[in-house]
């Protein structure tokens, strides 16, 4: 993990059009370098008509598939989304981070027509990011110029609407950082048509600041009061004759406003440090400094987007925060090497806080998956069948290339622990006579492998079976398996165990290897547990405690970037 954590915020009023092909350039020239933790896309007037609507239901909209599709190629995965009519918000991730993103919460508000229709309103996804809480908040308010009004009462209403439920931070203002963004429909007043184009032909923006709605109502409107947002450097991203880079020409002449912004709030103070003992909380909140803090690196429109009358923003933020919760509320252990269907045995380790369900899976996944579930097959993790699942030889991946295992919780609705990524390999002589055994299998093989919505578990529908299989051969009961002698799972030299702590790390990436490579010796799934599993661990405050004593390093528990042994379970929450 670096020591601050990078967030980058799209925001486009997309007019009802269709996705342009590529729209890579809106996530920044290094979308792919992994220095971005999360993406938030927030889209406004995405169409939906009636029929456009129904099949969206079924397959979800355009552009959130693109979006899925351009950012999953990088190694971001869907956390969460949250659509009403047109205004859709998705939020982005690094896999690694998925584990520390917790109580995952989506809301949304209509305001349009008095509060019946959504064309307006807003929709907010909150979580808490390693322990602090951090809510997106998307609108779309209402037009024109003499709405003033209307806009800041129906801000108002979202505010007040959107709940959540069970912790400290139930209302969006609560969290300890609310970005605030979306099509907010404030104008420029006073001046005319003329003026506001020769302003911005002479790059004289300053002077269109002060006439600008939503700085006039900063001074002068308290339900604005904390809400930060960098200069306007851009000219304003509406509205544009659609197709061209041209102010609008058209018989309504819409004076040029910036209607799309991205704003921040932080709360005065920050989240207190976990712990049940409220004179230590005290005590530790105000030694690791308190409030999360936020940088702007960037704020930019993206003038070569013709497709609708607005043009995007975005904007590029990093958040430090004085101390983070970063260890998995489940930890997963493997057999680094697997040559026989035994040796796909993943073992797990949950913390004693988290509570489990019958209806978690342990899934493999080629990274760039594009959400929780677009794995390449899965297995039930129930309760009852102890704290260890095995995939079978025909579950194991067929393609090689870069794999990690991943336990979704089904009461958290999420991804609560992950390995890092490991390589699997086919040695050809081994693996085509697999291939041929079941060559008129071919194209099933393929509807199986390609990622698929349609793959997703549904406990609700389909038997509650142990594992899922894919009915592409028959299972093999003599071990070692062809396939399996062709794949080995194996950590690079200095790793013991792998597991799932510090997953983004690059440095400690896995492989799976052919067994003709040199290999240590491989480890049992039943290894005991590594001295920093999370089961043998401590809280942040406990550690604290601790490092006060003298029993520990501060280091090992201390903010920001340290691999703080802070307690996962979402406690302030
Ligand atoms: O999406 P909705 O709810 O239909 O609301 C419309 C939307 O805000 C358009 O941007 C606006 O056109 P302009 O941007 O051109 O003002 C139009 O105004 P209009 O009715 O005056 O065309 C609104 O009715």
């Amino acid at each position: 993990m670096s020591s601050s954590d990078r967030v980058h915020i799209v925001t486009w009023n997309v007019g009802s059009a269709l996705p342009p092909d590529d729209i890579s350039s809106l996530f920044g020239p290094h979308a792919g370098d992994g220095s971005t933790d999360m993406f938030i896309i927030g889209l406004q007037e995405v169409n939906s008509m009636i029929n456009k609507r129904l099949k969206d239901a079924l397959f979800t909209d355009q552009w959130s598939e693109l979006c899925m599709d351009t950012l999953s190629r990088f190694g971001y995965v869907l956390v969460t989304s949250q659509r009403m009519q047109g205004v859709l918000l998705l939020v982005f991730s690094k896999f690694c981070h998925l584990p520390f993103l917790r109580g995952l919460q989506t809301e949304k508000t209509r305001t349009g027509l008095g509060g019946y229709w959504g064309n307006k309103g807003g929709v907010s996804a909150r979580m808490t990011m390693f322990g602090h809480p951090v809510c997106f908040l998307n609108c779309h308010l209402p037009a024109h110029m003499r709405n003033l009004e209307q806009r800041m009462e129906d801000f108002g209403s979202i505010l007040q609407q959107q709940q959540f439920e069970g912790g400290t931070a139930s209302g969006v203002l609560d969290h300890d950082v609310v970005f605030w963004f979306g099509d907010l429909n404030f104008r420029i007043e006073d001046y005319d048509i003329h003026v506001v184009k020769s302003a911005i032909d002479s790059n004289k923006l300053p002077l269109l600041w002060e006439r600008d709605q939503l700085n006039i109502a900063k001074n002068s409107e308290s339900i604005l009061d904390g809400f930060l947002e960098g200069p306007l450097k851009f000219p304003p991203t509406y509205k544009f004759d659609v197709g061209t880079h041209t102010y609008d020409t058209s018989s309504k002449k819409r004076k040029p406003a910036w209607t799309d912004r991205i704003l921040w709030r932080l709360r005065c103070t920050g989240s207190p440090v976990p712990t049940q003992n409220a004179a230590l909380q005290r005590g530790l909140t105000s030694w690791l400094g308190g409030a999360t803090k936020v940088v702007q690196h960037s704020y930019r429109s993206h003038m070569g987007y013709t497709c609708s009358d607005h043009k995007p923003v975005s904007a590029v933020f990093s958040l430090h925060f004085p101390f983070k919760v970063d260890l998995p509320l489940v930890t997963l252990e493997y057999v680094k090497e697997w040559t026989k269907v035994s040796d796909a045995t993943v073992r797990f380790i949950v913390m004693s806080n988290f509570q489990r369900s019958s209806w978690d899976w342990v899934a493999i996944y080629k990274v760039g998956f594009k959400h929780h579930k677009d794995y390449v097959t899965y297995v039930w993790a129930k309760a009852d069948h102890g704290s260890q699942v095995t995939f079978t030889e025909e579950d194991l991946p067929r393609d090689a290339g870069e794999y990690i295992l991943g336990f979704y919780s089904n009461n958290m609705n999420t991804i609560i622990g992950v390995t890092s990524p490991f390589q699997v390999r086919t040695l050809p002589d081994v693996f085509l006579p697999v291939f041929s055994d079941v060559s008129s299998e071919d194209d099933s093989t393929l509807v199986l492998l390609a990622p698929a919505s349609s793959r997703s578990p549904s406990p609700g529908k389909s038997k509650h079976h142990h594992r899922h299989r894919r009915s592409r051969s028959p299972a093999h009961s003599n071990t070692p398996m062809p396939s399996l002698q062709g794949l080995s799972l194996h950590p690079r030299p200095l790793e013991g165990l792998p597991s799932s702590r510090s997953p983004c790390s690059a440095a400690k990436k896995e492989r799976l290897v052919s067994p003709q490579d040199t290999l240590p010796s491989p480890i049992s799934p039943l290894t005991p547990r590594s001295p920093v599993s999370p089961g043998g661990g401590v809280s942040a405050p406990e550690a604290l405690i601790a490092a006060i004593l003298g029993e520990h390093r501060p280091t090992q528990v201390t903010p920001t970037g340290g691999r703080s042994p802070g307690k996962p379970g979402e406690t302030s929450l």
